[in-house]
């Protein structure tokens, strides 16, 4: 079906079949359709998305192609993500979207979520960055296997951390511009003014997201981070405990009050499969995650096993994803791609919102 003489409103028209799989419209009237041209049997299709290599985005953009082509033309695609907080374009220029990840307690899994939704995500073909912002546990570098001191330039006359790359993750943390052995006995205020450095004096470059690390707990230096980062939203870990559910019950409310999004809930460490009798064991409880989810009102994002390779991964400097075809890796696969959705819709409804306030 060959249309040569197709006008840019004919193409925007038939664009409007191209439904939006999380905003209940189409992709028109919710305003993700920055520009159209259509010349010499070309169309420039310019969208308006929010999350980089999230798989609904990238369904989108097939579709979008799909119709073009349909319509007897060669598309040419391009997505831009516009700004979502005023605050982006000052503290982290550059930075499209950062992902906070927290816990209520300690010792359940957040770095480990938090280095292996930053290498699922580049996996993904995204540009990635990680934050440590633990200061007082920095053991991100450990798990990427990353122990290079980082670059300083100056650039006009001002200090820049370049940040090393560690398995194509950029990389900062304190951890890399401290002693390993020296103990980490800031009190809050130096904690605090040391990351509020860092935030600034990081030259992060050109990302689509950046994984920040917090620390567990609800204290200063996570309020430091909710103050100083343009947060899109937070991944909150947990574990089936109802113990660990009582302090993550606290962890999102305090997010709620920085009107932060809370991203969802992921429960780690649920369910543990047998190596040798292959049964599985809910070491843990069950279903603590979906049901604090559902008690505080936010997506459920899934589960990851315990998995003994999990914690090989860390100690070895190469996080599961990269490891194995495993159910853990595929499981923490799958939160990278739910994140990667998660901030996608965010976006988008951010995007239709505006669209319609100017209409
Ligand atoms: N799904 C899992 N299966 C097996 N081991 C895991 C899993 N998740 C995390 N671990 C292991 O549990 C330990 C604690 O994990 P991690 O350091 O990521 O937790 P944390 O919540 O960031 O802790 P902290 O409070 O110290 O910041 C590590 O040894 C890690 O390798």
């Amino acid at each position: 079906m060959t249309s040569p003489d197709i006008s840019d409103s004919d193409l925007r028209d038939r664009l409007r079949t191209v439904e939006d799989p999380a905003l209940g419209t189409d992709i028109v009237s919710a305003g993700l359709l920055a520009d159209v041209a259509v010349e010499d049997g070309t169309a420039s299709i310019e969208l308006a998305l929010g999350a980089p290599h999230a798989p609904d985005e990238s369904d989108i953009a097939d579709r979008v192609r799909a119709v073009a082509e349909d319509a007897g033309l060669e598309a040419e695609l391009s997505a831009t993500v516009p700004l979502f907080d005023a605050a982006e374009s000052s503290v982290l220029p550059g930075v499209r979207n950062v992902i906070a990840v927290a816990s209520g307690k300690g010792g359940v899994g957040k770095s480990t979520v938090a280095v292996n939704l930053a290498a699922g995500l580049a996996d993904r073909g995204a540009d990635v960055g990680l934050f440590d912002a633990d200061v007082y546990g920095p053991n991100v570098p450990r798990m990427l296997g990353a122990d290079e001191d980082p670059d300083v330039t100056t650039v006009d006359g001002e200090d820049r951390i370049e940040p090393p790359t560690a398995h194509g993750i950029e990389l900062m943390s304190v951890g890399l511009l401290i002693d390993e052995d020296d103990p980490v006995v800031w009190r809050g205020p130096v904690a605090q003014n040391t990351l509020t450095d860092l935030f600034t004096d990081v030259s992060w470059g050109s990302l689509d997201y950046l994984v920040v690390d917090l620390p567990p707990g609800t204290g200063d230096v996570q309020l430091t981070v909710l103050q100083h980062l343009p947060v899109t939203g937070t991944v909150v870990v947990t574990t089936p405990q109802s113990v660990a559910v009582d302090d993550t019950r606290r962890g999102v409310q305090m997010f709620g009050e920085y009107r932060t999004n809370v991203l969802g809930v992921v429960e780690n460490m649920s369910g543990f499969v047998c190596p040798s009798c292959g049964d599985r064991h809910e070491v843990f409880g069950e279903d603590g995650g979906r049901s604090l989810a559902d008690a505080v009102d936010v997506p459920y994002l899934g589960s990851l096993p315990l998995d003994p390779a999990v914690r090989q991964g860390a100690d070895d400097g190469r996080p599961i994803v990269r490891r194995d075809a495993g159910e853990a890796a595929a499981a923490f696969r799958d939160l990278a791609a739910t994140v990667a959705n998660k901030v996608g819709v965010l976006r988008r409804h951010h995007r239709q919102q505006t669209a319609e306030a100017g209409d």
